[in-house]
């Protein structure tokens, strides 16, 4: 497909039969009856879509990390979910445009792909919730937002990542699951990092060295119990220095009671209800230009709760922005 150009990548259109739930008579009441899909490679895309769902079919880089594969059936088991979700939005055009699908071990090429994805999605005005997929979906995703700023003269990206680990690996051969920050970090200039729910036992002391040379904001996830007012005034000092905020909620950062299915599942980890208040506060300063949710591995799912959770995220993205 000439939008890819030679990447060795595949790619699959946004497909309605993803989308299914309970029947009724009334119209507008689940997701399944809201969404609509289009190919990303469309000449013209419509002027007024309000989010774009975009699945990031991937697990190399998380193979490459030595993590548990089975990420790359994340974007399905998310949409099955979203599609029995209630919908109390109103008038969001809401398109699906599909999956980016890594090739056999080609990871960069799918990075690229993908990026070229995001990027046409923000040029349309229109905010990219990203399903995945291994995290390092994000150097993906951060690429595109770039790309799509290319031109612009406010160009000071802020991410927010929710997680249990920094992902500030260096690349030592090749870039992975691990590696999206550094990556971020030693390739740009004009970007700040916060994570929160950063855990002493899940980072070594070599990635909280790095984290402190590269000038990483975090907070741990004992300081991720409650959203204090310390946290408030924190991210709100971030928020300010930065023109677009960049969301990336890998799913191990969740306690592994709420989120099991993931490569790296965290006992220790935040409730569902500390993420939520923060993703609502994040959401309100309306400099939000992109938001992934990664590491999605449903082989370790029990009774699709992190599925379910994943869903209610994209859904609760879209009620808010
Ligand atoms: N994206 C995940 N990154 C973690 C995985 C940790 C693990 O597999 O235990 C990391 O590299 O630190
Ligand atoms: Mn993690
Ligand atoms: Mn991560």
């Amino acid at each position: 497909m000439s939008f890819f150009e030679n990447l060795k990548v595949d790619y699959k259109s946004g497909c309605l039969e993803n989308y299914s739930g309970r029947k009724t008579t009334l119209e507008n009441q689940y997701w399944y009856q809201e969404i609509n899909v289009e190919t990303i490679a469309s000449k013209k895309l419509n002027k007024n879509i309000d989010i774009g769902i975009i699945g990031y079919v991937c697990e190399e880089g998380v193979q490459r990390n030595q993590g548990r594969i089975g990420t790359k059936n994340g974007p399905k088991a998310i949409r099955n979910q979203l599609g029995k979700v209630a919908t109390h939005f109103k008038n969001k055009n809401i398109i699906d445009f599909g999956n980016i699908i890594c090739v056999d071990n080609y990871l960069e090429d799918c990075h690229e792909a993908f990026s070229k994805s995001i990027a046409k999605i923000i040029q349309n005005k229109t905010l990219p919730i990203a399903i995945g997929g291994g995290h390092d979906i994000a150097y993906a995703n951060f690429n595109g937002i770039k790309k799509a700023l290319q031109q612009t003269a406010k160009r000071k990206i802020g991410i927010v990542n929710f997680d249990a680990h920094f992902d500030l690996r260096p690349v030592e051969t090749v870039s992975n699951s691990g590696t999206p920050f550094n990556q971020i970090l030693s390739e740009n200039k004009n970007v700040d990092y916060f994570a929160i729910g950063i855990q002493q036992q899940a980072n070594t002391k070599e990635l909280f060295e790095i984290a402190k040379k590269l000038n990483v904001k975090y907070v741990t996830n004992f300081e991720s119990e409650t959203f204090s007012k310390d946290l408030k005034k924190k991210l709100s000092q971030f928020i300010e220095k930065v023109d677009y905020l960049y969301i990336t909620i890998d799913l191990d950062g969740f306690s592994s009671a709420y989120a099991p299915g993931v490569s790296a599942p965290s006992p220790l980890g935040f409730s569902s209800q500390f993420a939520f208040a923060v993703l609502s506060f994040l959401l309100e300063c309306k400099k939000v230009i992109s938001v992934d949710i990664a590491e999605m591995n449903p082989e370790y799912d029990i009774d699709n709760t992190t599925a379910r959770l994943a869903a209610r995220l994209v859904d609760f993205i879209v009620c808010n922005s």
